[in-house]
């Protein structure tokens, strides 16, 4: 089989839980393909060096035919020299007594240096997806930092979300996940989520027909925008493997394409589209072909669905008001 040129794939927070179970996904070629070898670059704070090295030295033990190089930096302008592509996953967590204001304005200390190296190191065709917590937010701050990037290469990963969305549907509705199509996750990644089924399909049949609204508003929505929590008080720890699976999905369909007629969810800067102001980075239905993500357009908006797309994306104005005030964006 012919190769591709190498990519040059950045993970940001490489030691910790999610980098765990992402880096050997990317380096055995399910996120960008068979085909195309990848170069690794590992960014962690200096704390995080050593557990880094080690992860590293694993990645070496797979011996991974995909996999040409790895580098580990603490320095993001070391880090993201030359990315392609660029995962953000380390992020400051909520620590007990910890404001919104405080947790934003330790995230910002995070990703307004990688948006400003990444804006002078990266390769020109840089696509950063943003997983770090919380996730839309960071995005935008990291994007108000890379002037000379087009905004559209920020995005943050709302995938788990749908991915939960179509699992929690397929156990309802007894299909199979393979069978579930056209479901959105709109607005930011919080419990103000909206998971929306009132395009979507199982087999063939019109998702409407087969679950009650009382169903969607009581078990299904908070079940999916919860979900997040309820893995955290079962594990006594927050989504991992799942988290990383839904970060090789979002950039495997950014990077090749989503297949024909289907569609995902993943937080992309707004054009104003569906009534979510310009510049905001939230969740929408989306297609990519050619390595750019387009909002699924034309959708039919009903009340149940404007009332929470609405609360969701007035969260997402709140934290950009926020991160205004103090300065990150
Ligand atoms: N968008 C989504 O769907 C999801 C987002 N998350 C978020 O992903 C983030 C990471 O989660 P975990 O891997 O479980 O956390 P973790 O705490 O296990 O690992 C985070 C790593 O980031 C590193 N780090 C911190 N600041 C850094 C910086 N400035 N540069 C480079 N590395 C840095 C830390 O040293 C640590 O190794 C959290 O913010 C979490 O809330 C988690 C699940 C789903
Ligand atoms: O809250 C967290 O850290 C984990 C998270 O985003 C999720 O599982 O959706």
């Amino acid at each position: 089989m012919s190769q591709n040129a190498p990519v040059t794939v950045t993970v940001t927070g490489a030691a910790g839980q999610i980098g765990y179970a992402l880096l050997f996904r990317i380096a055995s070629g399910q996120m960008l393909g068979a085909d195309t070898p990848v170069r690794l670059r590992l960014l962690e704070i200096p704390q995080g060096v050593k557990a880094a090295e080690g992860t590293a030295m694993e990645l070496d033990d797979c011996a991974f035919p995909l996999l040409e190089s790895i580098d580990i930096a603490d320095d993001p302008r070391v880090g993201f020299e030359g990315a392609n592509v660029a995962l953000l996953v380390g992020a400051r967590p909520r620590t007990k007594g910890m404001e919104r204001g405080d947790l934003l304005e330790a995230n910002g200390g995070i990703f307004k240096p990688q948006g400003e190296a990444i804006n002078a190191v990266a390769a020109q065709d840089i696509r950063v997806l943003v997983v770090g917590n919380p996730a839309n937010t960071n995005a935008l701050i990291a994007a108000s930092h890379a002037p000379d990037v087009p905004t559209e290469r920020f995005t943050a990963m709302t995938r788990l979300d749908h991915n939960r969305a179509l699992s929690q549907l397929a156990s309802k509705t007894g299909a199979s996940v393979k069978d579930i199509e056209k479901l959105t996750i709109w607005g930011n990644h919080s419990a103000t989520q909206y998971p929306d089924v009132f395009h979507a399909s199982v087999a063939g049949k019109p998702v409407t027909e087969l679950v009650d609204e009382a169903w969607l508003s009581d078990t299904f929505i908070p079940t999916v925008a919860k979900r997040g929590a309820a893995i955290i008080e079962a594990r006594g720890a927050s989504s991992a493997a799942s988290a990383a699976n839904a970060a090789v999905d979002h950039v495997h369909d950014w990077v090749l394409g989503t297949p024909q007629g289907a569609w995902t969810s993943a937080a992309i800067v707004s054009d104003g589209s569906y009534g979510v102001p310009e510049g905001l980075i939230s969740s929408f239905p989306v297609t990519s072909t050619g390595g750019r993500w387009e909002i699924v357009q034309g959708l039919e908006v009903n009340d149940f669905s404007r009332q929470r797309i609405d609360a969701s994306v007035a969260e997402l104005v709140e934290e950009r008001d926020a991160v205004q005030g103090l300065g990150l964006i």
